[in-house]
Order: C-alpha cells, then sequence, then structure tokens
C-alpha cells in the first residue's frame, strides 16, 4: 500500500462481526455494539481484517479507512442487466425464493418457525445492491473531508423482514406463487439482525432509499425479464451487445439515473479494461464497464 502511495482504504466488511443479538433489546446494532464471538470462519476473517486496519491506522497517521459493515444484500440493478444468479443450490433466501417463482425449485424450505420473532422466522435487514453501491460512493467522499483514521458504518435500512414477509413481497413482485414447506432451523442462523443506520447518514449523507418491494421488483426483473430467465448462458451475441451498451450509453446521457446509479460522468475506463468483447457473461461485462466507471471517479478521490 504504501509502495502504491495509497493511504485511503474502503474495507468490506459484514454484520456477522456484531455478537448474536440475545433478545430484541439488543437491537438495532449500531457500530457500538458488541463485535466478537463469531462461529464461522467468514465471520471471523471479517473481524480479524477489521482489527488489522484499525491497527494499521494507529501504526500509520496518514492512513484512512472506511469500514462498511453489510448487512444482507439482495436485489438487482433495475435495468435487469446486473444482478446474482448463483450456479448449483443457491444458499442465501432471496435467490432461492426468485429460482422458486420462475419455476426451477419446486418450493422454499423456511428454516424454522419457532423464532421469538413475530411469525416465527429469521428476521434480517435486506439492503437494495444499488444502495449498497451508493454507499460505497458516500464513503469515498468522506476521505476529502474527514480526519485519518480507522472509522465504521453500517449499511443497512434499519428494517428488520422475516422470511415469510420476504416471500409474500416476492409473490407481490412476480405474481407467481412461491410454496413453501418449514424444516428444522439451519445451524448457525441467528433469530434476528438488523442495524442503526443513523451514523451512516450523519457522517457520509448516506441512507436506503429503496424497500423490500423494490428489491424484490428488480430481483425478478433480472430473474424474469431480462435475458437471464433460466440462468446465464455463455452467448457473445451482438444482441446482447448493443442491448448492454444501450444501458450503459442512457445511463452517460442522463444526469439523474447516473447518480442514481452512482456512475461517474468521466469515462476512461479502457485504461483499466482495454478490449471489452463479451467473451464474458453479458452481466459481468456490465459489471466490468461499472467498476471501470467508479475507478475513474476513483481516481478524483486519490484512491
Ligand atoms: O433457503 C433458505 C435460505 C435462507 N432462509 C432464512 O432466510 C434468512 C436469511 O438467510 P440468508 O439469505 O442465507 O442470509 P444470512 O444467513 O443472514 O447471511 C447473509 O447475510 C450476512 C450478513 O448479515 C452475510 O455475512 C452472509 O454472507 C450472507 O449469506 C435466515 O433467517 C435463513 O434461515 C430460509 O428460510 N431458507
Amino acid at each position: 500500500m504504501e509502495r502504491a502511495n495509497c493511504t485511503n482504504i474502503i474495507f468490506s466488511s459484514s454484520a456477522t462481526v456484531y455478537q448474536p443479538a440475545k433478545t430484541i433489546d439488543d437491537l438495532p446494532l449500531s457500530e457500538e455494539s458488541p463485535t466478537g464471538g463469531t462461529t464461522n470462519p467468514y465471520a471471523r476473517s471479517k473481524l480479524h481484517v477489521e482489527e488489522i486496519l484499525a491497527d494499521a491506522c494507529v501504526a500509520n497517521s496518514n492512513l484512512s479507512v472506511v469500514n462498511l459493515r453489510y448487512f444482507n444484500p439482495v436485489g438487482a440493478h433495475e435495468s435487469g442487466l446486473i444482478g446474482e444468479d448463483p450456479r448449483g443450490i443457491p444458499n442465501n433466501l432471496m435467490p432461492y425464493v426468485s429460482q422458486v417463482a420462475i419455476g426451477r425449485r419446486p418450493h422454499l424450505n423456511v428454516f424454522g418457525n419457532d423464532y421469538p420473532t413475530h411469525d416465527g422466522t429469521g428476521m434480517r435487514d435486506y439492503i437494495h445492491v444499488v444502495d449498497l453501491a451508493k454507499g460505497h460512493l458516500a464513503a469515498m467522499k468522506r476521505f476529502d473531508t474527514a480526519s485519518r483514521g480507522f472509522e465504521s458504518y453500517n449499511l443497512g435500512t434499519g428494517q428488520g423482514t422475516s422470511v415469510f414477509e420476504l416471500v409474500n413481497a416476492f409473490r407481490e413482485a412476480s405474481g407467481r406463487p412461491i410454496p413453501t414447506v418449514t424444516v428444522e432451523r439451519r445451524a448457525g442462523d441467528v433469530a434476528w439482525l438488523w442495524c442503526a443506520p443513523d451514523k451512516a447518514l450523519k457522517d457520509l449523507d448516506w441512507k436506503a432509499t429503496r424497500n423490500i418491494s423494490d428489491m424484490c421488483r428488480d430481483m425478478w426483473r433480472f430473474q424474469f425479464r431480462s435475458m437471464n430467465p433460466s440462468g446465464y448462458v455463455a452467448d457473445n451475441s451482438e444482441e446482447q451487445e448493443s442491448t448492454i451498451s444501450s444501458v450503459i450509453s442512457d445511463d452517460d446521457s442522463d444526469e439523474s439515473k447516473r447518480s442514481d446509479s452512482g456512475l461517474s460522468s468521466d469515462d476512461d475506463s479502457n485504461a483499466i479494461f482495454p478490449k471489452l468483447k463479451l467473451t464474458m457473461s453479458p452481466a459481468k461485462s456490465i459489471f466490468h464497464r461499472y467498476i471501470n466507471k467508479l475507478t475513474s471517479s476513483k481516481k478524483h478521490h486519490g484512491l
């Protein structure tokens, strides 16, 4: 980092670094809530990196780390072109529900209906992936204004949604039946998890603006209305190239849309990914173009 003269870092951390809430009184989780007591390697690795970065900031007063603790990112870009299409059986709730809605899986297994929540199912703080992306842009601006050091921020909506509530929202968004079968609790799951996102509002001027209906609508659009009705299939067709190009150039030509998707107006992306031919998936290709644009934005912020 020193050799590259890089002193600004955004770290993608996770809500799993917090100690599980024992009762509802422990919620919402603020950045001051206790961390640790992690029960899986993923959570432990996130916490370790947080600690290393915090120590590094003490050792080097030039360093600035914005540590973003994601809650449950879901959904897709509203274009329907960028989204999550896991191979095999999805582990996470939203992609599984989406595959049941499209008919790829017969039903959703609901992992436990005996949690101490209002309907017995686990509750999470789901956040739209576009809100999450915009949280990163807000975090980048902080480097221009704030003092150096290590600072953590929760990125969530502050709202808990149960499994059944999410399934109902998806039924409404898709107009499809989504059969459910209640099974045993999944090992390692906690009853509830949602945050207080106030610090991000105060310091980063950021808050999530998309609700659970928006998340389901955009996920369904990606699953059904886009070119991915039955999962991603590699295809280099010119038709797909032109669809993607038009989405990108729409973003380029529309300032309000651009700020909504967090894109910089500059485009020196070819410096990083010189030739973007569709030898990758359309969604991956469009993702790389967005990353290129973010990269050019980063340059403005000295990252
Ligand atoms: O087929 C399924 C999948 C999930 N669930 C339930 O749905 C809720 C959400 O589960 P899931 O989407 O798997 O998210 P989490 O287990 O909360 O974990 C996610 O959210 C964490 C942040 O909070 C990240 O660290 C993890 O990587 C990410 O998988 C939980 O109550 C699960 O029990 C089901 O009932 N059936």
